[in-house]
């Protein structure tokens, strides 16, 4: 179970201190698929880069399974079974698809699986289980082999930032089954920032952060008609009638 207990973030602007976020307090149960979501600058990444270690947090705590994980760094934090899919991931020169996804695995990975992956991503396995990850690959194909990596890792808490970014439609529609198969197969806790209404549908909760804040979380089926209906710009003034 993860426990966010006051996380706050500021940064040094150009009007002195600015809080990203703001005595946030928020728990994802083990098992649980949780959308975070809501307006541009909110605080969402900012959110998951302190969950993975990457961000430390100004004031508060983060709790792993009850441990005090707040002083520990992404590597710590990793081995602990937590893994971050970046917004924009990372290329590795030199490295195969093939060498990525075993070291994610942290074994040896039969073919025929490690082409599952691959084939779940949408990738054809022979064409690039011995690519090279390099700036060849396109923005899209690097997304979909980080999502296999991720699989493959079968970690206790999984942050996704924006999965959907850069990916095209089709790739689109089974990455909604890949990370249904990953919830029944890794039985771990699945976090994704996203905006897409087709994630925020297979969610278990939904957590709206706006402002730093966290302005509702609770049930699927209970936060996502008020993002849906007429009151979708709720984080907007509202004009007046004319
Ligand atoms: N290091 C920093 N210095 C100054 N401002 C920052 C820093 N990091 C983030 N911010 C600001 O904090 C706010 C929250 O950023 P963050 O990336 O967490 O938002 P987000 O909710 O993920 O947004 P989006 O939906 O656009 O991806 C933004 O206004 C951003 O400009």
């Amino acid at each position: 179970m993860l426990e966010l207990k006051h996380i706050s973030v500021d940064v040094a602007g150009e009007d002195g201190e600015k809080g990203i976020l703001k005595n946030v307090n928020l728990t994802v149960d083990d098992g649980k698929f949780v959308v975070i979501t809501g307006p541009n600058g909110g605080g969402k990444s900012t959110l998951a880069k302190v969950v993975a270690g990457i961000n430390p947090p100004t004031e508060g705590q983060i709790f792993f399974d009850g441990q005090d994980i707040t002083g520990l760094g992404i590597t710590e934090r990793a081995k602990l079974g937590i893994s971050f899919a970046f917004q924009q991931p990372v290329r590795f020169k030199g490295i195969t698809v093939r060498d990525m996804v075993e070291l994610a695995a942290g074994e040896k990975i039969e073919e025929e699986q490690l082409c599952g992956y691959l084939r779940d991503v949408g990738l054809c396995a022979k064409d690039y289980i011995d690519r090279e990850i390099n700036a060849s690959l396109s923005g899209g194909e690097i997304k979909r082999i980080e999502i296999a990596m991720v699989m493959a890792r079968k970690t206790r808490l999984t942050i996704f930032d924006e999965p959907e970014a850069g990916i095209d439609l089709w790739s689109f529609n089974n990455l909604i089954d890949v990370f249904q198969r990953m919830r029944r197969e890794i039985r771990g806790s699945i976090v994704i920032i996203s905006h897409q209404e087709r994630i925020l549908g297979i969610a278990d909760e939904i957590v709206v952060l706006s402002g730093g804040v966290i302005t509702a979380h609770g049930p699927r089926d209970e936060i996502l008609p008020t993002l849906l209906g007429d009151d979708k710009c709720q984080f907007c003034p509202k004009l007046e009638e004319a």
